[in-house]
């Protein structure tokens, strides 16, 4: 049985998929296997997070969806080229330009689609607010904290209000407490942007926490050996993280990265 499993969760995992991998594989050049085979549907509205040891793969799924590398096999199909085409990106490094304040660290996605700094002004404000960076607007990234840096690359992911969010360890660098922070601002932006969200993490606990369903992936090519699924329904809080539901996700999904690291040990 899934933890938290209900018929709206049941729902929700038959919602369209907005991408669909089928039997991908990446081969790089110097002819390490990073994917094989690989089939994964990324379904409008979830929350879906790649969990596996460090190597296999996760952040090549992460790349070859959002464009950023091509596989060497395969398909990978779209629902929409609008969807395709407007997807948010957020590494672990914030990549701000150092230079740029945070307003034009914003600014740089609509600027790049020819969008005017005067129209694109409320957009940015807007993002800037919901990220609540609104009075930072005019400071350089030195000058911000590192989360404060990771929400300006949020806002900066989403100004553009794309469909798809990649997100490839966001807050691996930050505190925990900061983390837990994120996490929940993540969610709210979640809420009021609607996206869908592809993230990476190594965290068990905020796998469990962000996720609607989390998909485990072994060392040997990225194979999928697990995936489990949370009833979105369920109010991510601290009572959450105190039920036996999470308990019982995190038990699961820690079973199932052991099994991952230990059937690639020799
Ligand atoms: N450009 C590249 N050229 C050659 N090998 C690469 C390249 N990028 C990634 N790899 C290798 O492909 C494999 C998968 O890498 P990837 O970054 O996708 O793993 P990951 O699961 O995200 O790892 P981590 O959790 O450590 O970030 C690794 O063995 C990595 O060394």
């Amino acid at each position: 049985m899934t933890p938290g499993a209900s018929a709206v969760e049941e729902t929700q995992m038959t919602a369209v998929a907005l991408v669909s991998l089928r039997e991908v594989g990446k081969i790089f050049p110097s002819g390490l296997v990073a994917l094989a085979d690989y089939d994964l549907d990324v379904r409008d509205g979830e929350i879906l997070t790649l969990l596996g040891p460090s190597g296999c793969g996760k952040s090549t799924v992460l790349r070859l969806i959002a464009g950023l590398a091509s596989p060497t096999a395969g398909a990978i199909d779209w629902s929409a080229p609008q969807v395709k085409n407007n997807i948010g990106v957020v590494f672990q490094d914030a990549t701000l330009l150092p230079w740029a304040s945070v307003f034009d660290n914003v600014f740089l996605p609509l600027r790049l689609k020819g969008v005017p700094r005067e129209s694109a002004s409320p957009r940015i404000e807007e993002a800037l607010t919901h990220v609540g960076l609104l009075n930072f607007s005019r400071a350089l990234p030195r000058e911000l904290s590192g989360g404060m840096r990771m929400r300006c690359a949020i806002a900066r992911a989403l100004v553009t209000r794309p469909t798809l969010m990649m997100m490839d360890e966001p807050f691996a660098a930050l505190d925990e407490v900061t983390r837990f922070k994120l996490n929940d601002d993540l969610l709210a932006l979640k809420r009021r942007f609607g996206a869908t969200i592809v993230f990476v993490t190594h965290s068990v606990f905020e796998a469990a926490y962000l996720s609607t369903r989390i998909v485990v992936m072994s060392r040997r090519a990225g194979r999928i050996i697990d995936e489990i699924k949370i009833d979105p329904a369920i109010p991510r809080d601290d009572d959450y993280r105190s039920s036996k539901t999470f308990a019982d996700v995190c038990r699961r999904a820690s079973q199932a990265l052991r099994v991952s690291i230990e059937e690639a040990t020799p």
